[in-house]
């Protein structure tokens, strides 16, 4: 009735935007993403059929309120599917800065939905997993699934599932994660997507941004995967800066960053690229041999940096790694 999970955030590459049911979270279209690593999730759950309530605690701290919801969301499924009704502890830490655009909610429920799975033994594949952690976020679909991942908008909730993409990129692929705190609410951008008169050109674009991204991962051509992350950045935030809250997100280091990557495209034809989520935060994908100039050129602008690979599927880690 116990259990560890870990498992990697997210960086979108064909970025989701906007649920057409927000109650199970089914997306409007179909996204890509790749995890990234060290960073990660380490969760541990435990059912506790004496226990009047669940508790829930991120980094030290008991969460209420909305972050709890989301939380109840993804244990009531497991609940359902288990067909028992006993509390649960859950207790998580994030390896890395949250709340800045790195993705935390995409690790976080997927870690948790890998470990509620397992301690409610349930024996299912991580795609069938996937539709579990999509209730807490949809993005942590595709961190159940790990590394280069596809999540189907589908028909329904059996087929809104998250499926790997193998690709011969992911050794080489380096990402230099930009901090660029600012405050953002990304529930808030998707709940009023379809809102911005750029929505259906973004929707009409969409199948053919997902068509070239999956060509281009099974051709490992890096330059033309990252180029379309890179432009599926400004498509995402001209979407939400064009909807009723008016939303922009980048910061002025946002856009310095954007810029030196572009010269040094240009420049010194070195293959690196940005990317952003829903936030002021920067990805510049780039490779082994780039990566140190690459990081400088990103320090230069002022920003503190990390530099990650790509990381694997959500896993169940030994009792020996339990949190409590
Ligand atoms: N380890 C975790 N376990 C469960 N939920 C988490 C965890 N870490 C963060 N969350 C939840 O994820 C949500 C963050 O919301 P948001 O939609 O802004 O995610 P995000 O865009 O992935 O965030 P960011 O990329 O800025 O880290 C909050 O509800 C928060 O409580
Ligand atoms: C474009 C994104 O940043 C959207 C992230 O959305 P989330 O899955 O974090 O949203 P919630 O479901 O509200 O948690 C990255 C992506 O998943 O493509």
């Amino acid at each position: 009735m116990k259990a560890t999970a870990k498992a990697h955030p997210i960086q979108g590459l064909v970025k989701y935007h906007g649920m057409r049911d927000p109650e199970i979270r089914l997306p409007y279209h179909d996204s890509i993403s790749v995890c990234t690593a060290p960073s990660h999730t380490k969760t541990t759950v435990e059912f506790l059929p004496d226990a009047d309530e669940d508790v829930y605690v991120i980094g030290g701290e008991e969460v209420e309120g909305r972050g709890a919801e989301r939380i109840r969301d993804v244990v009531e499924h497991v609940r359902d599917l288990a067909d028992f009704d006993h509390r649960v502890r859950l207790e998580s830490e994030n390896s890395f800065p949250s709340n800045i655009g790195f993705g935390s909610s995409s690790s976080g429920f997927a870690a948790a939905a890998m470990a509620l799975a397992e301690a409610a033994d349930l024996d299912l594949t991580r795609p069938e997993i996937s539709t579990i952690a999509r209730r807490g976020s949809s993005s942590a679909a595709r961190a159940v699934t790990g590394a280069f991942s596809h999540l189907y908008s589908g028909m329904n909730d059996t087929d809104c599932r998250s499926e790997r993409i193998e690709t011969d990129l992911e050794d080489d692929l380096r990402i230099v994660a930009a901090h660029v705190p600012a405050y953002k609410e990304t529930e808030q951008a998707h709940a009023e997507a379809a809102d911005s008169h750029m929505f259906q050109a973004r929707m009409a674009h969409m199948h053919k941004q997902i068509d070239d991204m999956r060509d281009a991962l099974y051709e490992a051509d890096f330059d033309a995967a990252f180029e379309l992350a890179e432009h599926d950045s400004l498509s995402l935030a001209a979407t939400t800066m064009t909807g009723p809250a008016g939303w922009v997100y980048w910061q002025p280091r946002t856009i310095a960053v954007f810029n030196a990557i572009r010269e040094l495209r240009a420049e010194e034809d070195i293959p690196a690229y940005f990317s952003t989520d829903t936030g002021a935060s920067v990805y510049i994908n780039t490779t082994t041999e780039y990566v140190d100039r690459v990081e400088k050129v990103v320090a230069d602008c002022n920003v503190e940096t990390d530099v990650w690979e790509v990381g694997g599927p959500a896993e169940i880690l030994d009792e020996s790694d339990a949190l409590f």
